[in-house]
């Protein structure tokens, strides 16, 4: 289906006795962005590797920009941006010959697109790659992903590597592919590393698909801690039952709670009075799927 940038259909991959897919149905709409998360070994490497046609399916169907990945060719590669967790390259040449190099395979890409991308990474071109750290290694690979403007980004585990700094540009180069249409289909063990930028999350364990959610509704649904700092003391009973809210304490003039779903009527009795100040935290979506992750990890001690 052209809404669909890529599916799968009961998709099994078996390692000899191991189980590495066990029957996944996924389904990403064009132009979103996907977090494709879940514990280690889960099977997300492997759902890539298939999407890639990097490794042929035990049985089931995938379906990559309307095509078979396995008749796709060099054609389909090219409207694929693609990052392997374990990014491995000749280190003899210099990061602008590889870069070079693969923007011929890809049908070519400005130079001063490449330059851009590295600049904002703060990649130095000239060096061999040999000499350079991982994480550096890792911009290079952001870098190859990116820089030509595919259609579909699959991106596996792309921010391990990266500090705090890179891993924002990073957010904002998603960001920026989602805005001009893009799809982005990112794997990850941790919510904090998608939740700024998927709109959806599908978690995956043992080789199927739990769960797959909107993170604007799982946001809505995370518990975060709010302060609200008034002109003047207010009443704690204005606000310790209204829905949502647990532990108000107000101390003089600040109250402080735990909020659990919509901010609506929290903002509204609160508006009662003069508001100075607010703060909120960014909900961590993490602890919303610690009990999937520990699920997984009891059942992996046990087998
Ligand atoms: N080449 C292989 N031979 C045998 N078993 C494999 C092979 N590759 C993966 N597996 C098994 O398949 C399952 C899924 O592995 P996969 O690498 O896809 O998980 P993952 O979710 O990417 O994990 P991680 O976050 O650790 O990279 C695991 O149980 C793993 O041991």
């Amino acid at each position: 289906m052209a809404d669909l940038a890529i599916s799968t259909e009961k998709l099994v991959k078996t390692y000899g006795r191991n189980r590495g897919l066990a029957g996944l149905d996924l389904a990403v709409d064009t132009g979103e962005v996907y977090g494709f998360l879940g514990p280690n070994g889960a099977g997300k490497s492997t759902t890539i590797r298939l999407l890639l046609d990097l490794i042929r399916p035990t049985s089931g169907r995938v379906t990559v920009l309307g095509a078979d990945p396995r008749r796709g060719g060099v054609a389909l590669r090219r409207r694929i941006g693609y990052l392997a967790g374990d990014f491995v390259v000749d280190g003899r040449q210099t990061g602008q010959e590889l870069l070079g190099y693969l923007a011929n395979l890809r049908g070519g890409v400005p130079r001063r697109r490449i330059a851009e991308l590295a600049d904002r990474l703060d990649l130095d071109l000239s060096r061999k790659i040999k000499g350079l750290s991982k994480g550096n290694r890792q911009k290079i690979g952001v870098v190859q992903a990116f820089m030509h403007s595919p259609e579909l980004l699959i991106l596996d585990e792309p921010t391990s590597g990266l500090d705090p700094f890179l891993q924002q540009q990073f957010v904002a180069m998603v960001r920026a592919a989602r805005a001009a249409g893009q799809t982005v289909f990112m794997s990850s063990h941790v919510m904090s590393e998608v939740q700024q930028t998927a709109d959806r999350v599908g978690i995956i364990r043992d080789g199927r698909l739990l769960t797959v959610e909107r993170v604007e509704e799982l946001r809505e649904r995370a518990v975060r801690r709010v302060e609200i700092h008034f002109a003047e003391p207010v009443p704690l009973a204005e606000f310790s039952a209204l829905p949502g809210v647990s532990d108000a304490t107000v101390d003089g003039s600040t109250l402080r709670c735990r909020l659990d779903g919509r901010a609506d009527a929290l903002v509204k009795a609160a508006a009662r009075h003069t508001v100075v100040g607010l703060l909120s935290e960014e909900p961590d979506l993490e602890e919303l799927f610690f009990s999937y992750y520990s699920t997984g990890e009891a059942d992996r001690v046990s087998a």
